[in-house]
C-alpha cells in the first residue's frame, strides 16, 4: 500500500543501478516519474521493455517510469529531483540541469562520494550551484539490486529542512522501502561516502582468506575511524549509530553486491587496481574517496590507520598482508574513545615505559 498522500512528479537524474531502483520505488508508490540518462539506446529500452539492460538487467521497472535524454522535459514540473550521478560527473550534470531547476523544488543527492576540489560532498555542490533551500541527501544500506527485487529496505533522508525530510518520506516510503529522517545532513552524507573505503578493505580481506573475526574487527574499527573523522568535520558522531553509519557499513562490508567490496575482492585475488576497476564497469566511489579522505585526515591531524593502510596498498604497492600485520602491531589504543580517550591509553603506556626504564636504571646501580 502506497503511503504517498498526493500524486507527485519526480525526476531522477542518472540511469545507473541506483537511479533506476529509486525511480521504480517512486513509481510503485504512485508518483509520475521521469528519468534522465544520456544513453539513447538505454532510454529506448527502458520505455519499451521497462528494463535497464545495462545496469539492472534482471529486474522489471515500473512502467510508470518514463526515460528521456532531454533534461528540460524531465525536470519541468518536478516537485522532487533525485540525483544519482557518480561524484566525478555530479557537478557537470547539476550545471546542465540548472536552467530547469527552481527554488520550490526539493533537490536530493543519492551519491556517496566526495569532490576533489574543496573536499565537497554532493549536497554542498548542489547548494553551491543552486543556492536553493530544499536540499537533502539519501544514504543507508541500499544495495540497488535488492531494492529492485523489492527486498525490505530502509534508508535515511537527511536535511536541515523539514519539508524536504517529510516529502521524501511520503514520496518514497512504501511497503518495501522505509525512510527514516535525520537533520544531520553532513553526518549522513559522510557516512555514505566513508564506508566505501572499508568495503574495499573488507572485500580484500575476504579474498585473502581472512575470517569473520577479522571482518568484525575491521567494521568496528572502521566505525571508530569514520566517527573520529566526522567529529573533526563538525558532524554528530551519534549519526554513525544509524542506518547511514553502521547500517551501510554492515551491508557494504559483507556483500558481494557492493561494487566497492567487489573491487577489493578482485584486488585480493591479485588483479591490479586498473584491472579491478575495469572489470567492474560501474562506479566504485571508494577508490577515489580513500585518497581524498587520507589527504584531508593528514591536513586535519585525524588518526585514520585503516584508511591510510588501504591507501598505501592501493597506490603505493604495499602488499595487503604486510599492511594487515603492521596495523595489528600498531600502537595500543582504546576501544570506544568517547569513553576512554585514545590519548589516555597512550599516556598510560608512556608512563609504564618510563617507569620500566626508571626501575631498570635503579637495578643497574
Ligand atoms: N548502486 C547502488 O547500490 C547504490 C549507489 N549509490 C550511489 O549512487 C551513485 C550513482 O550510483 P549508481 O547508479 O549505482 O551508478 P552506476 O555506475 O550504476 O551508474 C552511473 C550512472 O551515471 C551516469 N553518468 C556517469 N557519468 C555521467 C556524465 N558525465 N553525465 C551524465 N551521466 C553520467 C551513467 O551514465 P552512462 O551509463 O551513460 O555512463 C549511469 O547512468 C554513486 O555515488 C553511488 O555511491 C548509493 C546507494 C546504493
Ligand atoms: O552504497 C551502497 C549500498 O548502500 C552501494 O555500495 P557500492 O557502491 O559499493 O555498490
Amino acid at each position: 500500500m502506497a503511503m504517498a498522500e498526493q500524486q507527485s512528479n519526480v525526476a531522477v537524474l542518472g540511469g545507473g543501478s541506483f537511479g533506476t531502483a529509486l525511480a521504480s520505488i517512486a513509481a510503485d508508490n504512485g508518483a509520475n516519474v521521469r528519468q534522465w540518462l544520456r544513453d539513447e539506446a538505454l532510454v529506448a529500452q527502458i520505455n519499451r521493455e521497462h528494463r535497464n539492460g545495462r545496469y539492472l538487467p534482471d529486474y522489471a521497472i515500473n512502467p510508470a517510469v518514463t526515460a528521456s535524454t532531454d533534461l528540460k522535459s524531465v525536470l519541468t514540473g518536478a516537485e522532487l529531483v533525485l540525483i544519482a550521478i557518480p561524484s566525478k560527473a555530479f557537478r557537470s550534470v547539476v550545471q546542465a540541469a540548472k536552467p530547469w531547476l527552481s527554488p520550490e523544488q526539493i533537490l536530493v543527492s543519492t551519491t556517496k562520494g566526495i569532490e576533489q576540489d574543496g573536499f565537497l560532498l554532493m549536497s554542498q555542490v548542489l547548494e553551491q550551484e543552486t543556492g536553493f533551500p530544499h536540499i537533502g541527501v539519501i544514504a543507508g544500506p541500499n544495495l540497488a539490486s535488492e531494492i529492485a527485487d523489492k527486498q525490505l529496505t530502509a534508508t535515511v533522508i537527511a536535511s536541515a529542512d523539514a519539508l524536504t525530510r517529510t516529502r521524501v518520506q511520503q514520496v518514497l516510503g512504501c511497503r518495501y522501502f522505509r525512510v527514516y529522517a535525520s537533520n544531520d545532513r553532513h553526518g549522513v552524507e559522510l557516512g555514505g561516502a566513508l564506508k566505501n573505503i572499508y568495503a574495499i578493505a573488507a572485500g580484500m580481506a575476504a579474498a585473502l582468506g581472512m575470517g569473520e573475526n577479522t571482518r568484525s574487527m575491521l567494521m568496528t574499527r572502521a566505525l571508530a575511524e569514520m566517527s573520529r573523522f566526522a567529529v573533526a568535520q563538525g558532524a554528530n558522531p551519534m549519526t554513525f549509530l544509524g542506518l547511514a553509519g553502521v547500517g551501510d557499513l554492515i551491508v557494504t562490508c559483507s556483500s558481494n553486491l557492493s561494487r566497492n567490496y567487489r573491487v577489493g575482492h578482485a584486488l585480493g585475488t591479485g588483479l591490479s587496481l586498473e584491472e579491478a576497476v575495469a572489470a567492474l564497469g560501474q562506479v566504485a566511489e571508494g577508490v577515489n574517496t580513500v585518497k581524498l579522505v587520507c589527504a584531508k585526515a593528514r591536513e586535519m591531524g585525524v588518526y585514520m590507520p585503516l584508511a591510510e593502510g588501504l591507501n598505501r596498498v592501493l597506490f603505493d604497492g604495499v602488499p595487503a598482508q604486510e599492511m594487515a600485520s603492521t596495523l595489528m602491531m600498531g600502537e595500543q589504543s582504546s576501544d570506544v574513545e568517547f569513553i576512554l580517550p585514545r590519548e589516555a591509553v597512550q599516556q598510560a603506556h608512556r608512563e609504564q615505559a618510563h617507569q620500566g626504564q626508571h626501575n631498570s636504571g635503579g637495578c643497574d646501580e
